[in-house]
């Protein structure tokens, strides 16, 4: 059911350090900061070759990663997107296998414009999973 690895999410404490260090050091192709109210996080996309890397900064007063940060100062590795073809689909079979939706249980619309949804990290091995549709 699950395709394509589209990206890897760092959540960052400091965004234009990461980002310098990604696109200085790393030599790599850097977007702009892009603020995504909805999900409480600003992105900054990091395109590889064959997938990309999400660095996530806090946005606003709820930040779903403003725990994480805390508990992690420096950041992490924060969660891992599978792209699949039908996400209601796949979201009704992982429901079915005892895994946990998060939030309502509804997908919204991520960073790429396309329908997304997260599962819980307690249900797959410690890693948070975003599901995209593709
Ligand atoms: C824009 C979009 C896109 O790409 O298109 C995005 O990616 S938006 C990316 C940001 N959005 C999201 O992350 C939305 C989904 N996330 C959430 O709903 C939340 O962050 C949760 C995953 C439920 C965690 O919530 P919160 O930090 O408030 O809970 P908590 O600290 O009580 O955590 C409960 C337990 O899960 C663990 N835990 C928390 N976050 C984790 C993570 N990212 N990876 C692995 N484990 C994690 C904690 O250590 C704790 O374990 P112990 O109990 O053992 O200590
Ligand atoms: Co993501």
């Amino acid at each position: 059911m699950i395709g394509r690895l589209n990206h890897v999410a760092i959540a960052v404490g400091d965004l234009e350090k990461a980002c310098k260090l990604y696109r200085e050091t790393m030599g790599a192709k850097v977007s702009e900061p892009l603020p995504q109210p909805a999900h409480g996080v600003t992105v900054v996309f990091i395109e590889l070759p064959n997938t990309k890397v999400e660095l996530l900064h806090p946005l606003g007063e709820n930040s779903p990663i403003a725990k994480f940060l805390e508990k992690s100062p420096d950041g992490g590795i924060h969660h891992i997107c599978y792209e699949v073809d039908d996400i209601l689909a796949a979201r009704d079979r992982l429901k079915a296998g005892g895994a946990r939706v998060l939030g309502d249980g509804n997908p919204k619309i991520g960073a790429h414009g396309k329908p997304v949804l997260f599962l819980h990290p307690k249900d797959f091995n410690g890693t948070l999973v975003e599901l995209e549709q593709a």
